[in-house]
């Protein structure tokens, strides 16, 4: 078995993922059966002693049938009423499928501000710690109902990745209607089968459709791929595999596409600002600053600095954009947006001695690669 399969069959506190239409009957509506198969694998992965976090998508999907709606909608007024009666439905459901192992599930929506937020994003980690705590089942899915275009996470793969940094997670399994990942569409073209991936030039000529085959979830592929490199570049090992084999996935992993957990895990402080928080605005650098801050892991001074974008105060976190406007590390800035454009391109000594600071210290800075 490799490592990574290992891994992940031995993590102590796991994330599962689940797309829509690994939910839901070919007409649409929840599928009981599915459901059931699905809290059978994840119960008898609890027995081994291992905590679990169920990220559950199919609101909006369970919805539909009895709202009398064919299709998923594409407005976002009809997808909310939709998630709402949806996700009633759905916890109803896996409520009821636990208690068939005398097992308790607790319901968490979250919004991306809930992890945008730093005061929030602690707040999260409070409520999931005290959930495992008491033993339960947490159940995950994007607050649809009130989530608005602007706040949305989008797609559940990537709040599953971020949940799973969240909880200090040792495993992601992402589980959907393909067996593996694939060089391209298996149901497009003749792909080649990825089993594992140790790092990203093993994804480098992957092609990822943007929506699944279903019609009922958001990110087909792409989004997958996107949240499985998220996760394992922070130190957190994936599996990639069908929801009809989880029970190979969750004892034995010994399916699917495992990719290796590669970064250290950052602190969730690094994570949060990394990856979760939102910008407040952009810094654009120098050739020599983005060499310094993301290479030589310096702080960024303002002689490196060419532009700045945006309403922020001090305190607030801004993007560090290359000459070409490419995201290469995300920080605390020190100053506002009215006092910084005055320092920039000037040296420390060139400056009063109460804006001799840096603009970002490296303490509150993280590189970031695009996903
Ligand atoms: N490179 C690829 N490897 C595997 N599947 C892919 C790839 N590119 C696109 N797909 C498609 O993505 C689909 C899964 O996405 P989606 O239906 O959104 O899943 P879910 O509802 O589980 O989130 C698969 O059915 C497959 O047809
Ligand atoms: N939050 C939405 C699902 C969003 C989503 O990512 O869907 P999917 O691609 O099926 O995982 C819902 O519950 O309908």
């Amino acid at each position: 078995m490799s490592p990574t399969r290992k891994a992940l069959v031995e993590a102590s506190r796991i994330v599962v993922k689940v797309g829509s239409s690994s939910l839901t009957t070919a007409e649409g509506g929840l599928d009981p059966a599915r459901l059931d198969y699905l809290v059978d694998a994840l119960a008898a992965r609890r027995a081994t002693g291992s905590q679990v976090v169920l990220v559950s998508s199919g609101a909006i999907a369970a919805g539909l049938a009895p709202l009398g709606i064919p299709r998923r909608p594409r407005d976002l007024a009809t997808q909310q009423a939709a998630a709402s009666v949806g996700q009633l439905a759905l916890a109803h459901a896996y409520a009821s499928s636990f208690a068939r192992y005398s097992l308790t599930v607790g319901q968490v929506l979250l919004t991306a501000d809930d992890v945008v937020r730093r005061s929030h994003y602690r707040n999260a980690q409070r409520t999931f710690s005290k959930l495992l705590a008491l033993d339960t089942v947490p159940v995950v899915n994007e607050n649809d109902t009130v989530a608005t275009e602007e706040i949305r996470f989008g797609d559940n793969d990537r709040l599953a990745a971020l949940v799973a940094h969240l909880i200090g997670a040792d495993a992601l399994f992402l589980l959907s209607d393909v067996d593996a990942l694939y060089d391209g569409d298996p149901r497009k073209v003749a792909a080649r089968r990825i089993d594992e991936v140790a790092g990203d030039s093993d994804v480098d000529g992957v092609k990822a459709g943007t929506q699944g085959e279903s019609g009922l979830g958001t990110g087909g592929m792409a989004t997958k791929l996107a949240a499985a490199r998220l996760a394992s570049s922070s130190g957190i090992p994936v599996l990639l595999a069908a929801a009809t084999d989880v029970p190979q996935a969750l004892t034995t992993a010994e399916v699917g596409t495992a990719f290796a957990a590669t970064g250290t895990r950052l602190s969730a402080r690094r994570f949060w600002l990394g990856h979760a928080a939102g910008a407040a605005g952009r810094l654009w650098l120098d050739d020599g600053a983005v060499a310094a801050v993301v290479h030589r892991r310096r702080s960024l001074l303002s002689a490196g600095i060419t532009a700045v974008d945006g309403e922020f105060d001090a305190g607030d976190v801004v993007e560090l954009v290359n000459l070409s406007g490419d995201v290469v590390a995300r920080g605390v800035v020190a100053f506002d947006a009215v006092e910084l454009p005055a320092l920039i391109g000037h040296s420390s000594h060139e400056l009063p001695a109460e804006q001799r600071r840096e603009v970002v210290h490296a303490d509150d800075l993280v590189p970031i690669r695009s996903f």
